[in-house]
C-alpha cells in the first residue's frame, strides 16, 4: 500500500498530566511533546513509574478521574481532540485509534465469547451486520495467526493461552482499521518465546497496514528490534528523542547512556565484562523538580545541573535535555 509517511497522525505539544492523590498532586507528565507519523513506530522507553502509561492513556482519553491534562496542541489527524466532546472521543477510540494493554485479561470480558467481543465494537462503529462483523473477525483472527479461527469465536477468554489472548487483543484493536495503535508493554506478561512472536506480529502488521504505532516499553531490546524513533522518558519528561539508529549509535543524555549500558548489544565489548546498572531511584513526582531530574543519579552531575536545562538538537533531529558538554559526561 502507498503510505504518506510525512502525514502526522498524532501531534502532542506541551502535554502535562497531574494526578491528585492523598499524598499531594503528582506531576506525572511534565511538558512533553511527541509526533507520530503514518507508517512509523515510536517507542516510549523508561523505567517503571516515569509516566509512560499515563502518557499513552492520555492519548486515548482514558485517564483516571483524578487526573488533569493540559496541552498546547493535541491533534489527531489534524483534529484538535483536546477540545473534542466525550461523544467524539468515544467515536475515535476503538475506531480510528486503538490500544493494546499489557495484560489482555484486564481488557477482555470473561463473561463474553471472543466472537461477541470482536464483533460488538465493529458493529457499533461501522454499522455493520452480524454476518459482516463475523466475517471480518474470522479474517483478523487468521491474520494474527490464530488457527481454526471460526471455532475460536465461540470460546471464552479463559479457554485461551496468554499468547492467544494477546493475539485476540491485537485482532480486536485492528477490527475497525485504526490509524493509530497504542501498545502498552504488549508482551511483558508473556513468556520469552511468545513475547518475541507477539512483537514480530505487531511489527509486521504495523508495516503491512501502514499504521502509526506508539509502543510503550521499559525494554531497550524491544526498541532496537521494532522502533523507527524512540523517546526516552525520565520522571515525566522526555530527556532524549531521535531515530533509533542514532540513539543507539550516539546516545547523548547520561540517562540514555545508562539504559543502553544495561543491555547486551552484539559486538559491543563491555568494560569489566559486566553490564551496567543505574544506581538510585526515580525522584518523587510531587512538587517541582529543579533543574535536571536525573542529576541525583548522574555520575557526571555538576552544580549547574540544578539550573535551567537547555534542549539541544543535532542537525539530524536528535534532541536531548542536558547542560553538560559531550566531554564532561562520564563514559
Ligand atoms: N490512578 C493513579 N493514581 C495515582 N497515581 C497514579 C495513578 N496512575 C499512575 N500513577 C502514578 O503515576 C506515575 C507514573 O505512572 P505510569 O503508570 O505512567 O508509569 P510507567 O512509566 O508506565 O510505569 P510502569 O512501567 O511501571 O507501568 C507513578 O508514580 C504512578 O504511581
Amino acid at each position: 500500500m502507498t503510505i504518506d509517511s510525512n502525514e502526522v497522525v498524532l501531534d502532542v505539544q506541551g502535554l502535562t498530566v497531574d494526578i491528585r492523590t492523598p499524598r499531594g498532586v503528582l506531576h506525572v507528565v511534565r511538558d512533553i511533546s511527541l509526533q507520530v507519523k503514518r507508517g512509523e513506530t515510536l517507542c516510549i522507553v523508561g523505567e517503571s513509574g516515569c509516566g509512560k502509561s499515563i502518557t499513552s492513556l492520555s492519548m486515548m482519553g482514558l485517564l483516571p478521574k483524578t487526573a488533569t491534562r493540559n496541552s498546547r496542541v493535541f491533534n489527531f489527524l489534524g483534529e484538535d481532540i483536546a477540545r473534542a466532546d466525550k461523544h467524539r472521543i468515544n467515536d475515535l477510540r476503538g475506531n480510528r485509534m486503538a490500544m493494546i494493554f499489557q495484560e489482555p485479561m484486564t481488557a477482555l470480558n470473561p463473561a463474553y465469547t471472543i466472537g461477541d467481543q470482536l464483533t460488538e465494537h465493529y458493529r457499533h462503529h461501522k454499522h455493520a451486520s452480524a454476518e459482516e462483523a463475523r466475517t471480518r473477525a474470522v479474517a483478523l483472527l487468521e491474520k494474527v495467526g490464530i488457527a481454526s479461527a471460526a471455532e475460536r469465536l465461540g470460546q471464552y477468554p479463559h479457554q485461551l493461552s496468554g499468547g492467544l489472548r494477546q493475539r485476540v487483543m491485537i485482532a480486536m484493536a485492528l477490527m475497525c482499521g485504526p490509524e493509530l495503535l497504542i501498545a502498552d508493554e504488549p508482551s511483558t506478561a508473556l513468556d520469552v518465546t511468545i513475547q518475541a512472536q507477539i512483537l514480530r506480529l505487531l511489527a509486521d502488521l504495523q508495516a503491512e497496514l501502514g499504521i502509526a504505532m506508539v509502543l510503550i516499553t521499559h525494554d531497550l531490546g524491544v526498541v532496537a528490534r521494532i522502533a523507527n524513533r524512540v523517546a526516552v522518558m525520565y520522571a515525566g519528561q522526555i530527556v532524549e528523542e531521535g531515530l533509533t539508529k542514532d540513539i543507539f549509535a550516539s546516545p547523548q543524555h547520561p540517562y540514555t547512556r545508562g539504559l543502553i549500558s544495561c543491555i547486551p548489544i552484539p559486538g559491543r565489548t563491555i568494560p569489566g565484562g559486566k553490564l551496567g546498572t543505574i544506581p538510585g531511584v526515580v525522584p518523587s513526582l510531587i512538587g517541582e523538580i529543579k533543574g535536571c531530574a536525573f542529576k541525583d543519579r548522574c555520575a557526571s552531575a555538576q552544580e549547574r545541573c540544578s539550573g535551567e536545562i537547555p534542549l539541544r538538537k543535532t542537525a539530524l533531529g536528535q534532541q536531548w535535555r542536558c547542560i553538560l558538554e559531550h566531554e564532561e559526561i562520564a563514559r
